[in-house]
């Protein structure tokens, strides 16, 4: 079941931008600053010193550039397992996205649920995807260019996923089954039935 994004407007030079509560907390969505001038604009899209906290705790260490050709591209839904479990800093360099992150924390009052926002590389919409849940997008756009951080190196042995249509997550993708574009792995991917999660809910120490 859809989680609702709710916007309201940062106004503070901390960060610059906006940040958004989702209905699950700890999935953020953020809207950088950008500082207009006749030569166009400039953005801090990542500064340790001013973003929330959750993210200013979270030591980024691979950044992640991806090419899709067609709209409909889909990618997802994935994860790595601990100990190499990944929190992610999605972000948009060229045309739209529908971002999606599903909570797979045991113990969750959202557990199995799901949030999704568009990210555009015309407003620098960025979402954050905590350690514990699935992540997954579709372009809305052709020749779109995805840009995100982990916080785990890539570990093969540890990679897993969910089917980006299993009725039981009931995603609402925002674009026609017939124009979905996806690897061989993830047409493949298991349901969110006969899933068993390796991630367990903690509470935050401190607000995001
Ligand atoms: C993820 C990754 C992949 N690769 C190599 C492995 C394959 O040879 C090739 C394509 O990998 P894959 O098909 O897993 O790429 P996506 O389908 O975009 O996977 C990603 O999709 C969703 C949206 C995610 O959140 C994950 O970060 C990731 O699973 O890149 C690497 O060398 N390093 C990496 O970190």
């Amino acid at each position: 079941m859809r989680l609702a994004v709710t916007t309201y407007e940062w106004s503070s030079h901390d960060f610059g931008g906006e940040v958004n509560p989702t209905d699950i907390p700890e999935v953020i969505l953020l809207i950088p600053r950008r500082f207009r001038d006749e030569r166009g604009w400039f953005s801090e899209t990542y500064s340790v010193r001013s973003c929330p906290q959750a993210l200013s705790r979270t030591a980024f260490v691979q950044d992640n550039q991806v090419f899709s050709a067609a709209r409909g591209t889909l990618r997802g839904l994935h994860f790595q397992r601990p100990p190499q479990s990944q929190a992610k800093l999605v972000r948009v360099l060229r045309g739209r996205i529908f971002d999606v992150a599903v909570d797979l924390r045991v113990g969750s009052s959202t557990y199995g649920r799901w949030v999704g926002a568009t990210l555009t590389a015309e407003a620098g919409e960025q979402l954050f995807v905590p350690h514990g849940f699935a992540h997954g997008y579709c372009t809305l756009e052709p020749e779109t260019e995805v840009a995100y951080k982990v916080d785990s190196f890539y570990t093969p042995d540890c990679d897993a996923g969910l089917a980006w249509d299993d009725p039981s997550l009931d995603i609402t993708w925002p674009i026609r089954t017939e124009e979905v574009v996806l690897s061989g792995r993830d047409r493949d991917l298991p349901t969110f039935a006969n899933f068993v999660s390796p991630f367990r809910y903690e509470p935050a120490e401190t607000p995001v």
